[in-house]
């Protein structure tokens, strides 16, 4: 055996909020609140193992499992891994879980078995593993868990990945209801609507565009002026019944904007100095109350790359 038999490589992916308002698909920002510890060895067999404690220990429906399933399928790679999945982003609350095992898994085996993989061919590769949580290959939070910051999907045939810089200090507020919902992003992404009309087209890639501006300007009323979505987030108020009056309280307390993360429940605040943040917490404490639903608070930034992670 060569001695990279022996080893194992560790790779951690931290949690993502996707979407970011109009960003559907097309949106993440990654951050520092949690993050999956994924570890990659070879075993005796020649199959793929799991090993998790809270995730499912059949390969194909881990997305982690099959992320480097589809990568030993098209690179003819006939070896036997075990996968060691070490959960810390909570599971099914919009904070990019599922995408966080498969970018550390798929970054794990790049290096184990030294196949050169780019950033974009590993976020193709994760996304692909997303089809095991929610039926569908979405890039967007992968796109952190391979690049870490804010990033911007430019294309998916092939995948391309643009990294957005972000001249601007935000203390990010997460917002995380104590709501669980089997198969939750399965499910929001069958209620989104599959076609829009012009004028929503019209608006919603301007909104975009503007908070692109502004993030890349440091311009927070740009900020809040492009985030939001009044086509995915809309289709899924049901699912988050708090969040518009969320939304209105923090703002008014000057949060510079909010959004929901992913496919929720989790809501990401955009606070920063001009915020007045323990009358923001009041209201948010009030507000939810008001809904019968327990949440926590997680304050984080922004994770701003991952090369030594
Ligand atoms: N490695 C994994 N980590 C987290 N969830 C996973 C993993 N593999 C499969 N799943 C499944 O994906 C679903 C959670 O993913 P999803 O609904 O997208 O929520 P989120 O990404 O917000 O955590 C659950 O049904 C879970 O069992
Ligand atoms: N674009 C996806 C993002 C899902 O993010 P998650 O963190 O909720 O898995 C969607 O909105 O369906």
């Amino acid at each position: 055996m060569n001695e990279s038999y022996y080893m194992e490589v560790t790779k951690k992916s931290y949690s993502s909020s996707a979407n970011l308002g109009p960003g559907y698909d097309i949106l993440s920002l990654g951050h520092k609140a949690f993050f999956d510890s994924v570890t990659v060895k070879h075993n005796n067999s020649n199959g793929v193992k799991i090993i998790s404690n809270s995730t499912p220990e059949e390969p194909d429906k881990n997305t982690a499992g099959l992320s480097i399933l589809k990568i030993m399928e098209d690179k003819g790679i006939k070896t036997g891994l075990d996968i060691t999945i070490k959960k810390g982003v909570p599971i099914g609350l919009g904070l990019g879980s599922s995408g966080a095992s498969s970018s550390a898994a798929v970054r794990s085996v790049n290096e184990l078995l030294d196949l050169g993989m780019g950033k974009d061919e590993m976020v193709y590769y994760s996304m692909y593993g997303e089809i095991a949580a929610c039926g569908s290959a979405h890039p967007d939070n992968v796109s952190s868990g391979i690049y870490g910051g804010l990033t911007l999907i430019s294309s998916t045939s092939p995948v391309k990945v643009k990294k957005i810089d972000i001249n601007y200090n935000f203390n990010l507020v997460l917002v995380i209801p104590d709501i669980s919902m089997k198969n939750k992003t399965r499910y929001a992404r069958s209620i989104v609507p599959q076609s829009i009309k012009m004028e929503e087209h019209i608006v919603h890639t301007s909104r975009i565009s503007t908070m692109l501006y502004g993030f890349m300007k440091g311009d927070r009323d740009a900020i809040r002026e492009g985030m939001n979505d009044d086509i995915v987030e809309r289709s899924r108020e049901a699912m988050f019944p708090f969040y518009r009056d969320i939304k209105e309280k923090v703002i008014n307390r000057n949060a510079v904007s909010a959004c929901i993360s992913g496919a929720g429940p989790t809501m990401l605040i955009f606070a920063d100095d001009k915020t007045r943040k323990d009358e923001m917490l009041g209201d948010i404490k009030n507000v939810m109350g008001s809904y019968n639903t327990d949440y926590s608070i997680r304050e984080t930034g922004i994770l701003e790359g991952l090369d030594d992670q």
